[in-house]
C-alpha cells in the first residue's frame, strides 16, 4: 500500500502535523512521521530525502515554522512530490513560515497549503496517490460527497 512521510522541523510542530497522519490513516494510507530538520540535523535530512523514494515513500509532507527551509531542501534532494505546511509562529503568526515555503525558486516545486492546514496537505497527498491507486480515488470521491452533504444539510438556528 502507498506510504506518505510526514516530517516536521521540531517536536513542537507535532500538534499541527498530527492531523495529517489522522487524515491519511482514515484513508488507510500508511503514515511515517518523524522529526527532521534542515537546520538542526542537516545530514539526517539529506539522508532522509535521498533515500525516501527507494524506501517506498510516494509523497512527502513537510511542516516547519519560522525560517522554514525543510520542505524546500527536501524538494531539492528528492524527486518525490513535496507538500509544505507552514506552521504558525508566535513572532509573525506564520507569515514567515508561509513565505519561506511558498517562495521557492523556479525548478524546485513545493506545493504549499495554508498556515497550519496539515489536513489539506494530507488530502492533497491522497489525491496525488489516487492517480495510481483507484481505490483511493473511490474513497476520495466518497469523502467529497459526504463533505458536500454535510454542508448542504447545515441548518442554522
Ligand atoms: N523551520 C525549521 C527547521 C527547518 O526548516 O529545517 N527546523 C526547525 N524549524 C522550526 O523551528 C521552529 C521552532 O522549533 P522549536 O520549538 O524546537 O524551537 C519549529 O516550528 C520548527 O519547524
Amino acid at each position: 500500500m502507498s506510504k506518505v512521510a510526514v516530517i516536521m522541523g521540531s517536536q513542537s510542530d507535532y500538534e499541527v502535523m498530527k492531523d495529517a497522519c489522522e487524515v491519511l490513516r482514515s484513508f488507510q494510507v500508511d503514515c511515517e512521521s518523524k522529526v527532521v530538520s534542515a537546520h538542526r540535523t542537516p545530514k539526517m535530512m539529506y539522508e532522509f530525502a535521498e533515500k525516501a523514494s527507494s524506501r517506498g515513500i510516494e509523497v512527502i509532507i513537510a511542516g516547519a515554522g519560522g525560517s522554514a527551509h525543510l520542505p524546500g531542501m527536501v524538494a531539492a534532494i528528492s524527486n518525490l512530490p513535496v507538500i509544505g505546511v507552514p506552521v504558525m509562529t508566535r513572532a509573525l503568526n506564520g507569515i514567515d513560515s508561509l513565505l519561506s515555503i511558498v517562495q521557492m525558486p523556479s525548478g524546485i516545486p513545493v506545493a504549499t497549503v495554508a498556515i497550519n492546514n496539515s489536513k489539506n496537505a494530507a488530502l492533497l497527498a491522497v489525491r496525488i496517490l489516487s492517480l495510481k491507486y483507484p481505490e483511493l480515488a473511490f474513497k476520495m470521491r466518497n469523502y467529497m460527497e459526504k463533505e458536500r452533504e454535510s454542508v448542504e444539510n447545515t441548518r442554522l438556528p
